[in-house]
């Protein structure tokens, strides 16, 4: 029976606290990207992929992190082990705050933060034998004495994610392995330097439907053997729900809804978290549950969010104050040109003199310019048209004014704002408590 790999030797890691301690504590996290131009300059900005997230992570915990592509997961999880920078707020994790920390600093810190790829084909070098990256930590962080104590070890935790016998892994390459074993092999190696926290990035999403399942089972076994506490990114919330403690739906760098993976699944409170649910085909970690099939279109650029609720282009149920702008206005004509065909398209929008009024963020009111042959009424009534084809759309609970003066038609927008995570005052558990950001909870 393989034993719990001895990897604490040195002085450079803070001391252990007891079991249920925080062990991760997130504030206010920001992590910004810079855009830059090119030839040309461009208005500098900035993709707001983290974008004031906070929350705790306990220890022995599976916190899921569970959102659309662009959502920010990865980049969410690739900073809490200091592989991202942040460029705002702070990551507490025992004593020391790993959003301030220089690589250097960092360094000793890595064979307690481990991160484990999507990607297993990609995470092994084709040219190194499993023996060599599997023991590569041990040879980092100056964890065996020597060739045959890296050896032993090495057997020990090949053995232990299920490569046994050992022997008969160690000098295979990585071409010689199944995913699933890759997988392993990748497994093994985040773990042989005893680390406490692991990132888990989509970790079963390349593999073979057969061995899914199995792989997440050893995660959960490791986990418990060992001590660990994870952090799963995933699209798919069945595997998130078979897998994790607590799920985290992330919405264009923000956490939408947090709670325990049983209070997600059984009351979902965020309209976008119950989109997702409502999308899953099946709630088994077998099937490739990937919940892409959201109303009303992408999610947005994350360097041009919408105002107010990121959510509210894309929400069934949102209200006045959600943060309706001009661009809604644009999205909500090419739905009605959707449905009403071509012919409709090229005489409406012929009406509009500068269709970039339409496109343009953040205009909580905008005066439209009519087109060469069109006047001010013209837009109007169109306008007033639409809204009586459309009237259930909730975009119109945001307009607060449709008039023409002085040679334009003029909209006005709602005031709105954005959504703070506050907790849910008649969640189930008082000790986890389920937070969401919405105006319409409570
Ligand atoms: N290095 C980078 N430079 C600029 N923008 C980036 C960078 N990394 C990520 N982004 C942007 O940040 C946003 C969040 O990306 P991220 O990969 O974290 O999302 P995700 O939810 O993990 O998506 P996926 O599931 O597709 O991996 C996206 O808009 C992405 O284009």
């Amino acid at each position: 029976m393989p034993t719990k790999p001895d990897t604490r030797k040195t002085a450079d890691l803070p001391p252990k606290g007891d079991a249920a301690e925080t062990l991760v504590e997130v504030e206010d996290l920001q992590v910004h990207f810079a855009l830059r131009g090119g030839m040309i300059k461009r208005t500098a900005g900035a993709v707001k992929a983290v974008d004031g997230v906070s929350f705790s992570l306990r220890k022995g915990e599976v916190l899921g992190l569970v959102g659309e592509s662009g959502s920010g997961k990865t980049t969410l999880g690739r900073t809490l082990l200091g592989l991202a920078k942040a460029t705002g707020g702070s990551i507490q994790y025992r004593g020391r705050d790993l959003a301030k920390l220089k690589e250097s600093e960092l360094r000793p810190l890595r064979r307690s933060l481990q991160m484990v790829f999507q990607d297993p084909h990609a995470s092994l070098n084709p040219a190194m034998d499993i023996a060599t990256a599997v023991g590569h930590p041990l040879q980092v962080h100056g964890l065996a004495k020597n060739a045959e104590e890296r050896r032993a070890k090495v057997a020990e935790t090949l053995e232990r994610v299920g490569l046994s016998p050992a022997e008969l892994f160690m000098d295979k390459y990585p071409s010689d392995l199944s995913g699933g074993q890759k997988q392993r092999a990748v497994m093994a190696r985040a773990i042989i330097a005893g680390p406490e926290l692991l990132v888990a990035d989509e970790p079963i999403s390349m593999l073979d439907m057969s061995v899914r399942a199995k792989i997440l089972q050893l995660f959960l076994d490791l986990k418990n053997d060992l001590d660990l506490t994870y952090v799963y990114v995933t699209h798919d919330l069945a595997s998130a729900k078979f897998f994790c403690d607590r799920i985290a739906i992330m919405y264009l760098g923000r956490i939408v809804e947090i709670g325990t993976a049983e209070e997600i699944f059984a009351n979902p409170r965020h309209p976008y978290t119950k989109a997702l649910l409502g999308a899953i085909p099946d709630p088994d970690p077998h099937r490739a549950a990937v919940p892409r099939e959201l109303p009303r279109g992408e999610v947005p650029d994350a360097a041009l969010p919408p105002l107010g609720c990121s959510f509210h282009p894309r929400c069934p149920v949102a209200v006045a104050g959600c943060g309706w702008e001009a661009r809604d206005l644009g999205a909500l004509l090419e739905r009605h040109w959707m449905a009403a065909g071509e012919d409709a398209r090229l005489a409406e929008s012929a009406l509009f003199g500068h269709p970039q009024e339409l496109t343009t963020a953040g205009l909580r009111s905008v005066a439209l310019t009519p087109g060469k042959n069109a006047t001010a009424v013209d837009l109007v009534e169109l306008l007033e048209r639409v809204r009586e084809k459309t009237s259930d759309d909730p975009f119109w609970r945001g307009v607060t004014g449709i008039k023409g003066a002085a040679g334009k038609a003029h909209v006005t927008f709602a005031e709105g704002s954005d959504p703070r995570l506050k907790i849910v005052a008649d969640a189930t558990r008082a000790d986890r408590p389920l937070q969401v950001a919405c105006h319409l909870v409570d």
